[in-house]
């Protein structure tokens, strides 16, 4: 019979846990699907994964090959839905060529590709009768996209671009499914046509036969090498590509936003420039959606294996202290998991702004893509990077054990990581996002009214100089009290950087110099969304017993642990005191006790499979230390009593210093 060594602290839950999955997936739908496909993965053999940091990185590769085209069969014989196929890709839990060929190459089509070239192409990718990546990144050039340099020039003879590399550093270098699978890109360069130039454009350019597979004529193409972790991210086949003199037809340009007619001359049309960069905007908001996934994965182990590990603290003889209930531990694991809780919300939330720009878009109505792409950008780096340093204190949590490769999280950890530099470094998108606060603190007099996310300055006045209200520590659970401290920490962050900026004769002087401060205020703009959002949420009927006051607690924890950490912030601007500090995190230790007993159920309510999770640590019976032993005996190195190579090496050795011993 299997025991359950965590059924103690799942008997403790104060609320629903079934209904807490559904809010989770997002709906009762969202729920059945997940679960019924991660069940489907979980079962089948053929995505087993616990051997992958064993292969050596050619059968590492080829493993995925085979997975990926195993899954792709499933996906057509079950006749999944795209959603389901995307539950799928996420629960085999792999990185392969497919995610840039559906995640970036099919999005690049439609965001940018007329309704006839998304005729003649979409058909094909969507029967993956070609295979496609995203190739804008090169050698020289990865943030400053308009520093690329690789050319397509216009050639009014034939009525062709010539793709071309004119250095070394115009290489194309990064892009996934590139190095070794990939038919086709989504190529990035710059147009020239009649001697002038015009900007940074996608062009579709086949980069491999369709018959045998070589690269045609003019391409040199290859794989970059191994990257960061052992399996992780390797499984990923990222690629260089130079280009000598290649010809493509005219329209296999992407000319939604711009046009090149058959005399070579370039004709705008009525959609903002800045669409040729939507492809990014629609993968800085699913990186956000997945933040949360990545997060709570890690969480779930760090809580299940903190609630079996007992150190220190035996009464009598009796059981020793279980490491959870340290308030240092508490510290630490319950930040994190409640900010997994946040991110979830804020990912939802991004869906719905994505689908309303969208919309928008469609409507020729531009007027809330900047801030589309601030919040994309900001929300992108703030999850992120939260996760990637989440993930390694979930580490830290497990201590010793956390560092073996079953525990999952190195693993995890280096398969993620790489998401604070892919789509945009971090800190050059917070940037982005302080350049837009910047603009709207500079209109604020101007009457142009500050709207969506920004909207709270539009009470500058108020924000520059209210007082907080704390007088004890339970009006930190307030909603309008959080808030206000935190819309005036932004307000008053944003304001001060503006006036700093206008001491500067040159504004881009300016934003150099005071760049670490922008920063700053960017986190600050990106927190109070996460917050607000957090906030909202909890505005709507939730069902179940218990489960909206857990979410209340999660959203206190959240928000309470971030004006700690940031206390400077919130102190130096004046919007709280000292005093109002301390009641603060008074009330921030009180809500790690209503969190304690709810932990482990708490993690349950994500739902992930002991396969999806890959960790011993992490198991759902919680029955870690036999299983951690049994598996250490599984190793290759313990394969024969004497390993390899002893007898050659060390055995001399030994038999010297006996030598010498015997003289
Ligand atoms: C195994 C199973 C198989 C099963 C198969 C089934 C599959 C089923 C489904 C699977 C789905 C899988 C989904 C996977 C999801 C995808 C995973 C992807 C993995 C990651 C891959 C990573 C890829 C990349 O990294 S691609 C390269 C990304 N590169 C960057 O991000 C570069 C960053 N740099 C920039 O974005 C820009 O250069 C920038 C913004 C920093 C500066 O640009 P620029 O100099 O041109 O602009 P500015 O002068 O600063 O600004 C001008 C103006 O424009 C505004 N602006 C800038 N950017 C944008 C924008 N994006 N949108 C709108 N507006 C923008 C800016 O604000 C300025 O506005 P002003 O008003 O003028 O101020
Ligand atoms: C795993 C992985 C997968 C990828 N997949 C793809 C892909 O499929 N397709 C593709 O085209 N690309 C891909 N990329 C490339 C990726 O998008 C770029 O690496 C990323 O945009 C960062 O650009 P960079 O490498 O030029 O960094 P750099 O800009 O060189 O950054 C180096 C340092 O400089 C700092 N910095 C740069 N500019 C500024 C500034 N203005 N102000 C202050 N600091 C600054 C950065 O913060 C960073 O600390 C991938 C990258 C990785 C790691």
């Amino acid at each position: 019979m299997e025991v359950d060594h965590l059924a103690d602290e799942r008997s403790k839950a104060q609320f629903d846990v079934e209904e807490m999955k559904i809010v989770w997936a997002g709906s009762r739908h969202a729920f059945q699907v997940s679960d019924r496909i991660a069940r489907l993965v979980a079962s089948d053999p053929a995505f087993q994964k616990d051997h992958r940091a064993r292969l050596g990185r050619k059968e590492l590769f080829k493993n995925t090959l085979r997975k990926a085209a195993y899954a792709w069969k499933r996906i057509n014989e079950l006749r999944l839905t795209e959603e389901e196929a995307s539950r799928l890709r996420f629960f085999v839990d792999e990185p392969a060529f497919t995610d840039l060929h559906w995640g970036m190459f099919v999005p690049a089509i439609k965001g940018q590709g007329t309704e006839e070239q998304q005729q003649k192409w979409l058909p094909l990718a969507h029967k993956m009768q070609i295979i496609g990546c995203y190739a804008q990144t090169e050698l020289g050039h990865g943030s400053n996209v308009q520093g690329l340099e690789t050319t397509a020039t216009f050639d009014p003879q034939t009525d062709e671009f010539i793709i071309h590399s004119p250095t070394l550093t115009s290489s194309k270098w990064w892009p996934g499914g590139l190095g070794k699978v990939a038919t086709h890109g989504v190529i990035y360069a710059r147009l020239l046509t009649n001697g002038q130039e015009h900007g940074v454009h996608g062009f579709i350019v086949q980069i491999r036969s369709l018959d045998d597979h070589l690269p045609l004529p003019g391409i040199t193409v290859g794989d970059i090498g191994i990257k960061f972790g052992s399996g992780a991210y390797n499984t990923m086949d990222n690629g260089v590509l130079r280009f000598d003199q290649v010809r493509i037809p005219r329209n296999q340009m992407l000319m939604r936003v711009s046009q090149v007619t058959r005399e070579g001359k370039v004709v705008q049309s009525d959609v903002p420039r800045q669409l040729v960069y939507g492809t990014m905007v629609f993968v800085r908001k699913t990186i956000v959606g997945d933040a949360s996934n990545a997060l709570s994965r890690a969480v779930c182990i760090a809580t299940r294996y903190s609630a079996v590990r007992r150190q220190f603290g035996s009464q009598k003889g009796g059981l020793e202290t279980q490491v959870i209930d340290y308030k240092t531990q508490q510290n630490r694991l319950f930040p994190l998991l409640a900010s997994a809780y946040a991110f979830r919300v804020v990912g939802e939330w991004m869906e719905w702004l994505y689908t309303d720009v969208t919309q928008r878009l469609k409507a020729n109505d531009f007027s809330t893509l900047p801030e589309v792409h601030a919040c994309t950008a900001g929300l992108k780096s703030l999850t992120t990077s939260a996760t990637a340093d989440g993930i390694e204190e979930c580490r830290k949590l497990c201590g010793g054990h956390g560092y073996l490769h079953s525990s999952g999280l190195p693993e995890l950890f280096a398969v993620y990581v790489p998401a604070c530099t892919y789509e945009g470094d971090n800190i050059v998108l917070l940037l982005q996002v302080a350049r837009f606060l910047m603009k709207t603190v500079s209109q604020l007099g101007s009457g142009k009214k500050a709207v969506g996310t920004t909207a709270y300055m539009g009470r500058v006045e108020q924000l520059m100089q209210c007082r907080c209200d704390v007088q004890n520590a339970e009006d930190w659970l307030k909603p309008s009290i959080v808030m206000e401290a935190f819309e005036a920490r932004a307000t008053r962050m944003s304001v001060a950087c503006a006036r700093n900026l206008s001491k500067f004769g040159n504004q881009e002087e300016g934003f150099l110099e005071l760049s670490a401060d922008l920063v700053e205020v960017a986190v600050a703009h990106c927190q109070l969304i996460v917050v607000s959002k957090f906030i909202e949420k909890l505005q709507q009927d939730i069902p179940g017993k218990g489960v909206k006051n857990q979410l209340e607690n999660l959203c206190s924890v959240y928000a309470l642990n971030i004006l700690h950490k940031h206390l400077g912030d919130f102190l130096s601007t004046g919007c709280i005191t000292p005093m109002q500090a301390s009641l603060a995190n008074d009330q921030l230790r009180s809500l790690y006790s209503q969190v304690r007993p709810n932990a482990v159920a708490l993690v349950d309510a994500f739902n992930y499979t002991d396969h999806f999770l890959s960790s011993i640590l992490g198991r759902y019976d919680g029955n870690v230390y036999p299983k951690l032993y049994e598996d250490a005996w599984k190793d290759p190195l313990n394969d024969s009593i004497v390993p390899d190579g002893f007898h050659e090496y060390v055995q001399p050795i030994l038999k010297q210093q006996l030598r010498n011993a015997k003289l």
